[in-house]
Order: C-alpha cells, then structure tokens, then sequence
C-alpha cells in the first residue's frame, strides 16, 4: 500500500513529526483563510488604497471619523472611486457626486442587493426577520417594498395629513410650553414626533407624553440597534478574530436589544390588530384583508419595524437641524422671510398653517429643506450594496458581488458639483444655481434601486415643521450654548450610524398668542377626530 511504502520505514516519533507538521500547516491555512484572506480578490483596474495592517485592512487609517477619512482619501488620492480592506472584506467606497449617479443610478439594477454582516444579519436580526433596509434583494423583500410604497405616493401623503399634524402639533404644544423661560435641546422633542408618526403609520399607536418612561426606553433600545449597522462600532463585522474573543460585550448587548425589540414589536401588533376596525394602520390594513393579502404576517411585523427604525432617528435628527439652522447668524431673516411668504401665498397665518399640510408652495422653504438634507447628510455612509452582476464603469469591469459604500457627505460636498461654496450653509442654493436643481439633489436618501423608500414624505414632514415654526414662533438660539453648524463637527457621535447634533438650546416665542391659540385649537379639534379621542390643549 502506498501508506506502507511512503510511512513504513519512520519511526513513531517521525510519523508523530509529520503529522504535527501537517497540522500545523491545516492550522495555519484556517488561521490564514479566517484571518486575513480578502473576501474578494481586488479588482483590475479600480485605484486601491493600501495599508500595512494584515488583519485590520483600512481601519487603522480611518480613526474615528469614517465618512471625513474616507472622504479626505478620495481627494487626496484623485480618486472618486476606490477600494480597499476593511478588515478581510474588499470593499469599494463611491465618494463623489457624478460618480455617485454613474454607480447607484445608472447602474442601479447591478447595485440592488445588500450584503450580509455578522453582527447586524447573525446577532441582532435573527428572530424578528429582517427588515427592508437590511435585506438582500428576493421574492420577500421585494414584495415588502412595493407594499411600503402604497403608503408612499402623493395621494396616500394626502389621505395620511392628519398624523403630520397630529405630530406637529403636539410638538409645538410641548415645546413651547417646556421652553417658556428657558432655553431646551430639542432632540427628545423632534425623536418623539418621528417615533410617533411611524409607529402611527405602522401601529396606531403614539406617545403623547413626553416624559412617558417606556419612550425613553424605546428611543434607547432603538438607537442601540441601529448601532450595531455603523461601520465604526462593529470591528467583529470585518475582522473576523475578534469573534472568537471570549465575552464579546457588544454581542451581549445586540442579543438582548434584538430581545427587547420583539417583545414590545409583538405587543403593539397584537394591539394594533385589535384596534383594525377603529384606527387605520399598516397592521390593521393587513388584519382587513381577512387572509386575501399576498403578504403574510411576518411581512408585515418585519415592513413595521423597517419603518419605524428607517424614519425615527433620521427624521428626528434632520428636524432638530431645521431648528439648529434657524438660531444661526443668518437664521432670524430665514425664519421672517419663510413667514413673510407663506402669508403672501396664502393671505393669513392661519390658512397657511393649514395648507402646508398638503402642499409646498414656498420655493424658499423647499430649498431650506432641500440644502439642509445636502448639508447634513445624516447617516453619511450609506447602508451597504453589493452587486448582483458585473457592470462597465469608466475602464474597469465591476464584477459581481462586491461589496459598494456610498459617502453621501463626500458627494454632498462635491465642489465640482456644487461649486466654491459647497461647505457653506446656503438655503437660496437650489433657487438659484439651476445646474444642482436637478434630482436626485443630493445623496442624504442614498439613490437609486434601494433609496429610501420614504423621500417625498420625510421632505412633507419636514417642510411643515420649518413653516408652521416660523408661522407661529420666532425661534431663540441660547446665546451661553451656540450650536456647531460645521457639517464636520456637528454630530454627537460621529462613530455612530445615524448622525444627531450635539447639545444647543431653543426657545419659541409666540409670533402672536391669539394667532397661536386660533391654529393650535384648529389642529386640536382635527387631532381628536384623527384619534378618536380628546388630545390635550390649553391656551
Ligand atoms: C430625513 C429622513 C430620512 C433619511 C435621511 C433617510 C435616509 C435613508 C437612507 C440613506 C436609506 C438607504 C438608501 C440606500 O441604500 O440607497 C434609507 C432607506 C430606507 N428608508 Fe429612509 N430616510 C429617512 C426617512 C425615512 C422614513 C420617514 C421612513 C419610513 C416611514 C423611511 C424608510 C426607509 C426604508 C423602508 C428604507 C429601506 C429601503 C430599501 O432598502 O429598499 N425612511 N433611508
């Protein structure tokens, strides 16, 4: 036998040798292939940015400040694309604005797929399912998508007016009346409004009360998941040894959030279901059709938590923003000249109070928001592509399933695109210079195939909440806590997925209190009628 002919004359101890060697040799091929082999082989003719980490890839470059790194690489390189390592997985970065429309528009059928990360798709997503925006592209997710968008055309923005101002009057009624006398950071005030609309829209249900624990509980928990998609906090995602590292916090948490999540996800369903005859919602629709629907109920608890996590924290931080913008040196003659206009359009404070609700007639005020999405480009890594077939970019060949990033705030500050004064805050810029006037506008909903599902609706809602705030209120910056308008700075956390600013304080005052009083009962006595119960109100 070959066994006997090769082995035969070695001794035990040499026989002992050679398989020691061959397992060391096993050994150090799994340490190899786990530890430092690319996911992907680099691809021929794309400019790559190397580093001398074999385990770590980029990351030890990129510091803190993903977005900004990446986005100083690209232009210090010259290069609008690149590749590189994060870890073991290749992955490409798309930093400017014309790059940015080659790669997720007009290729937008080659970048409809989404990877799959360790943390996000094996920790905290397992039982719930997952959601739109972190699902590969199948069967499932796509019929989920197209159900969303029935929520989301013009006339079902109209028939849903009533949760905008339902939600932006109990904003103002509590801000204003927590901020009399005193100057308030009005985050919490902006998460509840968004909270509150999405989990109308999903489940009918809403917090009224600020103070109300369990909401401080669930803006926690919900913030903690959406961490576990940044690029930054999840070394474990690109640096495969750090799994085996025993007592892994971060694992420890994603489970019980993931946990939490399920169990207060399955009681608003349950309630929601149980409510389908009296308040409409994504839930009760569902539980309407009796069964005849082609969506099952894991579609519709996996489209609720999608919506709910997708609009929270980006349209609770971008409303903060719209406040922030509003106390800068320039922000008092913005907040005039968007008063001024809407009372030109609509020949009172109070009609207008009531049509911004259902359209946007105040160029001004579009651009406000428009310029605003472009300068905080709030979650500034776009979640992650991969591609599903090979596609022609410039000279290069992009081969199928590679994994593609999108830096909206590199492409958002784009100065070939967007000119010399591409970091200024400029409200007038989508006015004036028609060469940017031009969709997408910016990257801030990312673009293409799997661009947020909820564009023409996020910027409903926030139109509303600048007009109707400079219709009733002039806004007051604290002078002893001014706010970082720095794109660059402005965050709280810059390793998190989902930018919010940092600390300021504002107080409302009443343009006019008997104005104020007339608009706020108009929106009282709709929101009771919304709700089917009293919300609420006193002068
Ligand atoms: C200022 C507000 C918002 C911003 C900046 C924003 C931003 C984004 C971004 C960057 C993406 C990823 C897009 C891509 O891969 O190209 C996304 C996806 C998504 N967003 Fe939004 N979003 C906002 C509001 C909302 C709201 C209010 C909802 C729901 C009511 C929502 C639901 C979704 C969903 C379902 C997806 C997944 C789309 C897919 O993967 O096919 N978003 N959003």
């Amino acid at each position: 036998m070959l066994q006997t002919s090769v082995f035969g004359n070695l001794s035990t101890l040499q026989l002992g040798g050679v398989v020691l060697v061959l397992g060391c040799f096993c050994l150090a091929v799994w340490l190899y292939n786990f530890t430092i082999k690319p996911s992907q082989p680099k691809i021929d003719g794309l400019p790559e940015v190397k580093t001398n980490s074999p385990f770590f890839g980029i990351l030890t470059t990129l510091g803190e400040d993903h977005p900004t790194n990446l986005q100083k690489l690209s232009l210090e390189k010259g290069a609008p694309v690149f590749q590189c390592l994060m870890g073991t997985q290749r992955v490409v970065f798309v930093n400017t604005y014309d790059a940015a429309n080659e790669w997720f528009i007009k290729n937008q059928t080659a970048l409809i797929d989404r990877p799959l990360f360790y943390t996000f798709h094996q920790l905290v997503s397992t039982s719930q399912g997952l959601t739109i925006g972190t699902s590969p592209w199948n069967e499932t997710c796509k019929k989920r998508r197209l159900n969303v968008q029935r929520y989301m055309t013009t006339p079902a923005i109209k028939e849903r007016a009533g949760l905008i101002d339902l939600e932006g009057f109990s904003f103002l009624r509590d801000f204003y009346r927590d901020s009399q006398g005193k100057y308030i950071y009005p985050y919490k005030y902006t998460q509840r409004l968004a909270l509150n609309f999405t989990a109308m829209l999903s489940y009918a249900t809403r917090f009224d009360k600020i103070e109300t624990p369990l909401l401080n509980e669930i803006l926690e928990m919900v913030k903690l998941i959406s961490s576990f998609r940044s690029t930054n906090n999840n070394l474990q995602d690109f640096v495969p040894f750090v799994r085996l590292l025993p007592e892994n916090e971060r694992k420890r948490q994603a489970v019980e959030a993931s946990e939490k999540r399920n169990i207060w996800l399955g009681k608003l369903t349950e309630e929601a279901i149980s409510h389908k005859d009296t308040r409409k919602s994504i839930v009760g629709d569902f539980a309407n059709t009796d069964g005849k629907a082609r969506l099952n109920i894991d579609d519709i608890k996996s489209i609720c938590v999608g919506l709910v996590s997708g609009g929270f924290e980006t349209i609770g931080s971008t409303a903060s923003l719209i406040l922030l913008q509003l106390v800068s040196p320039n922000g008092a003659k913005w907040q005039q000249r968007i008063h001024d206009e809407l009372v030109e359009i609509y020949g009172s404070v109070e009609s207008a109070y009531e049509n911004v609700l259902c359209e946007e007639k105040c160029e001004f005020g579009v651009s406000f928001i428009r310029e605003l999405l472009r300068m905080y480009a709030v979650i500034p890594l776009i979640p992650a592509r991969k591609t599903t077939k090979p596609f022609q970019w410039n000279d290069t060949v992009i081969p199928e399933g590679v994994t593609v990033i999108l830096n909206a705030q590199a492409a958002n500050h784009d100065e070939n695109h967007f000119g010399p004064t591409v970091h200024e805050f400029d409200p007038e810029r989508f006015m004036t210079d028609k060469s940017v006037d031009v969709p997408p506008y910016h990257f801030t909903f990312g673009a293409g195939s799997r661009a947020c599902t909820a564009i023409n609706l996020s910027n409903r809602i926030l139109y509303v909440i600048l007009t109707r705030v400079c219709l009733l209120f002039k806004v007051h910056g604290d002078p002893s806590k001014t706010p970082d308008f720095d794109y660059l700075n402005y965050a709280a956390d810059r390793t998190a997925q989902t930018y919010w600013p940092k600390e300021f304080g504002i107080q409302l005052e009443a343009r006019d209190e008997v104005i104020l009083d007339a608009c706020m009962s108009a929106s009282k006595a709709k929101c009771t009628e919304e709700l089917g119960y009293s919300i609420e109100y006193s002068a």
